[in-house]
């Protein structure tokens, strides 16, 4: 049965057998995962194949970012790995994004590609300090629209651009959203958040949460608190 909940839990762990620890609790119907760069660098692509072998929806959160040559194999890697979605930073340029469009079209497994537009931490401060004028909103539209231009299937933005997004983009485009955190959670060091249920309303087509949920002295019960409240939101 395929997953229907946009949670997708990211798996930011130390290590495999703590990653594990929280896979063998859930089930590919229940939620989709994340592998980052900490789990990545520390276990390698074995974990990755791992998550596949047990059937769940994996997206390879690797965020590329090289000349478009290097881009394009590594994503042809990562899809040879038999992940559900792969992603690249749009500020990589329009020949970076269509050379990893190129390299996920001719793979067997075909993922979805997705763009980081200006990463969920960043505030407009954040921005000016590497030299892009503006507000996160605006260089999220731009960014946006360049990864759509290119052929991407969506974007990675935070849950606030996304009624924006909606407006602009096509219907079928993928609304990444990290920067989530159910009430009373702690930002650390997300800036532009939304709890699950403002996210799912404005229009994300999924919801990426690590720390409320792995960090919680209860996991499964935050990932049950969450489902909860957007199954509340849906029937109310
Ligand atoms: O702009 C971005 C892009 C990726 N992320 C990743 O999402 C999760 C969020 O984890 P939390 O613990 O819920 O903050 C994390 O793996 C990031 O690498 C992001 O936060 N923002």
């Amino acid at each position: 049965m395929a997953c229907t909940s946009p949670v997708i839990v990211a798996l930011d762990y130390a290590n495999a057998r703590d990653a594990l620890a929280f896979v063998d609790k859930v089930s590919p119907e229940r939620c989709r995962l994340k592998v980052g760069k900490e789990l990545f660098t520390a276990e390698g692509p074995e974990l990755v194949r791992e998550l596949v072998r047990r059937d769940f929806d994996v997206f390879l959160d690797l965020k590329f970012h090289d000349i478009p040559n290097t881009v394009a194999k590594a994503c042809a890697a990562a899809a040879d790995l038999g992940v559900w979605m792969i992603n690249v930073h749009t500020l990589g340029g329009s020949k970076m994004l269509q050379a990893a469009r190129e390299a996920v079209a001719g793979s067997a497994s075909q993922p979805l590609l997705i763009g980081v537009t200006i990463l969920t931490s960043m505030g407009s401060a954040d921005l000016h300090e590497v030299g892009l004028p503006g507000e996160p909103m605006e260089n999220v539209e731009r960014l946006a629209a360049l990864a759509a231009q290119s052929g991407l299937d969506g974007v990675v933005c935070s849950p606030q651009e996304v009624s924006r997004l909606r407006q602009q983009l096509p219907e079928n485009f993928q609304l990444v959203t990290p920067g989530i955190r159910p009430a009373g959670s702690a930002g650390g060091d997300q800036t532009r958040i939304m709890t699950p249920v403002d996210a799912m309303t404005a229009g994300s087509s999924y919801l990426v949460i690590g720390r409320p949920i792995t960090q919680a002295d209860d996991p499964m019960q935050a990932l049950d608190e969450i489902e909860q409240s957007l199954q509340l939101a849906v029937s109310s």
